[in-house]
């Protein structure tokens, strides 16, 4: 599985490296810069023609970012480039690896000051190589440094304009948060570029808010360190937190999908796959519910029992087959299903309502207690891992419950580590102000409070799994795990934004619950291949289409 890293992880796996005398920091920027040449090259073979002039631009900044750029320049260069040099900051202040190179380059070229740049430079340019900043950003973008990258930006709608290439991350960018570090709204945020070439891992700031959109395409280049050592993670006083996952589609990642979603086939009755309950709102509002009940069944719950009030059962019957109907009437009806032991797994919230019955039922599943209850297929595993407390049903809690959640602390207060909140921002807003607050805070300083800090947070408060929607849906549960389902680059999906996706998804999640997934697990399994039917399917996708989607992705899985 790919893991995330911040600034700091990534400092301290280059620092081990380098005290255990396996590599030097100079041999490091060395294989950086040649990652970043041998990127372009492989992204644009026509740049590599000879007998055609290219010509580059290489904007350094003061730190080791500008050292890789330096880098850049004497590579281009022995491969025939004309290449223009300009510095930010000066030369003298530069940290050891970066001077070096600074020295190496003007054995062959000129540095030019920043201040001297014009915007006839970039004519002919093929080339912008933005080495400003990279990892080591704690401030807003100096504007000198902005203008710059906003006119090559302007420039590149020219014939032949230049394609920009940003070192580890598009200078501005916050490599822990993806938020744009700006202290006013001068528009210093002009910023973006066609490639960003990172070292060893990509960052958490690639995947996250603007990096979503300002970093255009990720090549990690391979510059030899070892992965991140998990000694060092629990040992103590190494960079906690842990890493963060990135749910993509490489090939480990499917192949443990495709074993963990196979594991129910050989199972021998529809119950053994699980039973599933979501309660649907009253008349009219039953669609969200049905949505949620098909993806539970998609995703291969054995049996999955719509519970809607009486005075709606026909409306549901009317749309229903393979799903089941039960009324309930109050917040006893519902404890009184609870008593099936075989329903293990339960979903609140899409269409629901906000009135006090709606209340009451929430109390009811959160606080019902089966011992004898099914813990689904994988039972020995749910019964080892962090969210198993015997006789608790896991509950998907989405939508209206959210809203219940958030206006009353009781509530709230009878969370377990067998739930699993699912809100998109508005709702994160209302149920963690806080939290939120400080997320939307402008970006002035790095590294800045990002999205995964808010979800690690909102976990450990609530104390149960909490999966933040968005293009960059992020979860975590309260011991720290987190993992990204980033819908960008080549998983790309903005047709997942459509009314009723988020309900299918709480489906998905409530499925693999009744299948015996584990609440972190069944919720980064129910992200990604969410994700995955918006892919397969394509633009024009609606809510139905989605679970409708899975049984080709479960091919594709080897399901
Ligand atoms: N780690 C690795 O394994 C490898 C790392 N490598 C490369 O190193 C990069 C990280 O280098 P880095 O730590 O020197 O940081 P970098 O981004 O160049 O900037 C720091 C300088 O900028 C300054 N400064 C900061 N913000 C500012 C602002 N707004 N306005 C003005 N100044 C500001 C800051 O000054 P200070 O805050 O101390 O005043 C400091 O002088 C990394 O992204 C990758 O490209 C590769 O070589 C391969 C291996
Ligand atoms: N730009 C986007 N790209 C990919 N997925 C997105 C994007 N925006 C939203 N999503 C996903 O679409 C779903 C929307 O859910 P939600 O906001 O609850 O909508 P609804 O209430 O209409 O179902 C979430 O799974 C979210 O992660
Ligand atoms: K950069």
């Amino acid at each position: 599985m790919t893991e995330l890293l911040t600034a700091a992880q990534m400092r301290a796996i280059e620092k081990a490296a380098i005290d255990a005398g396996e590599v030097t920091g100079l041999e490091l920027m060395e294989r950086a810069g040649q990652g970043v040449v041998d990127a372009i090259f492989e992204e644009w073979p026509a740049l590599r023609r000879v007998g055609e002039t290219h010509r580059a631009v290489v904007l350094c900044g003061p730190g080791n970012n500008g050292g890789d750029g330096f880098v850049v320049a004497r590579l281009l260069k022995e491969a025939g480039w004309e290449v223009e040099v300009f510095l930010y900051g000066d030369p003298k202040k530069l940290p050891p690896d970066a001077k070096v190179n600074y020295e190496r380059w003007g054995q062959t070229g000129v540095t030019i000051p920043l201040s001297e740049i014009r915007r006839s430079y970039y004519q002919g340019a093929g080339l912008v190589i933005d080495a400003f900043f990279g990892t080591g950003l704690a401030r807003p973008l100096p504007l000198e440094c902005s203008i710059p990258i906003r006119d090559a930006y302007i420039n590149q709608d020219q014939p032949n304009g230049p394609r920009i290439v940003a070192l580890d991350v598009p200078s501005g960018l916050c490599a822990d948060s993806g938020f744009f570090l700006h202290d006013d709204d001068d528009g210093r945020n002009w910023i973006g570029c066609h490639l960003t070439v990172t070292f060893h891992q990509a960052k958490l700031g690639h995947y996250l808010e603007r990096g979503l959109t300002l970093c255009a395409r990720i090549i990690k280049a391979d510059i030899g360190l070892p992965p991140i050592d998990r000694r060092w993670v629990r040992g103590k006083g190494f960079v906690p937190p842990l890493p963060v996952a990135l749910l993509s589609s490489d090939e480990k990642q499917l192949a443990g999908l495709g074993n963990r979603l196979g594991k129910a086939k050989h199972k021998h009755h529809k119950y053994s796959h699980g039973h599933a309950l979501i309660l649907s709102g009253g008349v009219g509002k039953g669609g969200a519910a049905r949505l949620a009940a098909r993806g539970a069944l998609r995703i291969g719950a054995g049996a999955v029992t719509l519970g809607a009030p009486p005075a709606a059962l026909i409306e549901n019957a009317a749309q229903l087959n393979a799903i089941m109907l039960t009324a309930f009437k109050d917040a006893d009806s519902l404890t009184e299903t609870l008593q099936d032991k075989r329903i293990n797994a339960l979903c609140l919230g899409p269409g629901l309502g906000l009135g006090a019955r709606e209340k009451e039922l929430i109390v009811a599943a959160l606080d019902q207690r089966s011992p004898g209850l099914d813990p689904g297929p994988q039972t020995q595993a749910a019964r080892r891992g962090p969210g198993s407390s015997p006789g608790l049903r896991p509950i998907v809690l989405d939508a209206d419950v959210l809203t219940h959640l958030a206006q009353d602390d009781t509530l709230f207060g009878k969370l377990h580590a067998k739930c699993i909140l699912t809100p998109h921002a508005g709702e994160f807003a209302r149920l963690f102000p806080d939290f939120a607050e400080k997320l939307n805070a402008p970006a002035t300083k790095g590294p800045a409070y990002s999205k995964v800090d808010a979800t690690r947070d909102a976990a450990k408060r609530a104390g149960c799994v909490v999966l933040f929607k968005g293009p960059d849906t992020v979860i975590a549960d309260p011991s720290g795990r987190c993992s990204i389902n980033a819908s960008v680059y080549e998983r790309s999906a903005p047709w997942l934004a459509t009314a009723g996706s988020g309900d299918v998804l709480a489906g998905f999640i409530t499925g693999l619950l009744a299948r015996g997934f584990q609440p972190m697990q069944a919720a980064e399994t129910g992200a990604w291949l969410h994700t995955e039917c918006a892919l397969g399917f394509g633009p024009g996708l609606i809510a139905e289409d989605i679970p409708e989607e899975l049984p080709k992705v479960f091919q594709k899985l080897g399901v």
